[in-house]
């Protein structure tokens, strides 16, 4: 883990349109080393795009993102290197079904950063034991609950060592009652230090581990700060209305 308060991401003027329709517009906001950044709004604002962006899932139309001072989009930038220290959590898991949980958790640690298989198996039963499922180490992705699959999901990134985990809405694809053991689970990592940026749409998960929240409206972030700001304390008419419908506000 990087050290607290160092910039990881700047991002700049970050625009991202596919053909005409422009989906990120001037986009501008820094994430510090063991900051929760909370990526809120309705559907469509452009949410996902933009943890895309940081990954380079989706290569911006416009602006930039610096990576410790570092555009990753200049020529030459090392991107394998990048993608090893910036994990992502997806909303459908993504677990390669024909590996059992340990190998799912083994496999890009031997085959990117090199790690012997014994080594690789440490590490990944101690994220396993983590998450709670050390248990189910020899069991294939397709006898997992969603919930189970996704904490599997969050152990194979965390054996990365990456410097910052982004979650896709990690709980959206789950049955009602496997979120909350999602949830807890990444409460845990917010709690030991982790730095995450997170778009979800549990207004209260995000109010109470968010250290800042960003509010997307049609492309733009509408208001940015502490989750005691943005959550309780909206500034904006749309922030209060978007809010109002999951909190009852
Ligand atoms: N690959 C793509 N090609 C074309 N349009 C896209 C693509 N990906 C996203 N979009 C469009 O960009 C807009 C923003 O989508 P995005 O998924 O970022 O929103 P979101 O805020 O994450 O929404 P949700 O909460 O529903 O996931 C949408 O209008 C979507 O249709």
């Amino acid at each position: 883990m990087a050290e607290n308060n160092q910039i990881i991401f700047d991002v700049q003027h970050l625009e991202k349109a596919f053909g005409d329709h422009q989906v990120l517009k001037d986009i501008n906001f820094s994430i510090q080393s063991g900051e929760i950044v909370s990526l809120i709004g309705s559907s469509g604002s452009g949410k996902s795009t933009l943890l895309r962006c940081l990954n380079l899932l989706e290569v911006p139309t416009g602006g930039d993102i610096l990576y410790h001072g570092q555009s990753i989009l200049a020529p030459g930038f090392d991107l394998n290197k990048f993608r090893a220290k910036v994990g992502m959590v997806f909303q459908q898991f993504n677990l390669f079904k024909n590996m059992d949980v340990l190998h799912n958790c083994t496999v890009g640690q031997v085959k990117i950063l090199g790690r012997s298989q014994k080594e690789a198996e440490e590490i990944a039963l101690t994220n396993l034991e983590k998450v709670g499922m050390a248990p189910y180490r020899n069991a294939r992705p397709r006898h997992l609950s969603g919930g189970q699959q996704q904490r599997v999901a969050i152990a194979r990134a965390l054996s990365m060592d990456p410097e910052l985990l982004l979650f896709d809405e990690p709980t959206s694809a789950l049955d009602p009652e496997m979120v909350g053991e999602v949830l807890e689970t990444m409460a845990e990592l917010a709690r030991e230090g982790l730095t995450m940026i997170i778009v979800t749409h549990e207004m209260a998960f995000a109010r109470d581990v968010s250290s800042r929240v960003a509010f997307m409206n049609e492309g733009v972030i509408l208001e940015m700060g502490s989750a005691d700001q943005v959550i309780n304390h909206p500034q904006h008419e749309r922030t209060r209305e978007f809010l109002g419908r999951y909190l009852g506000k």
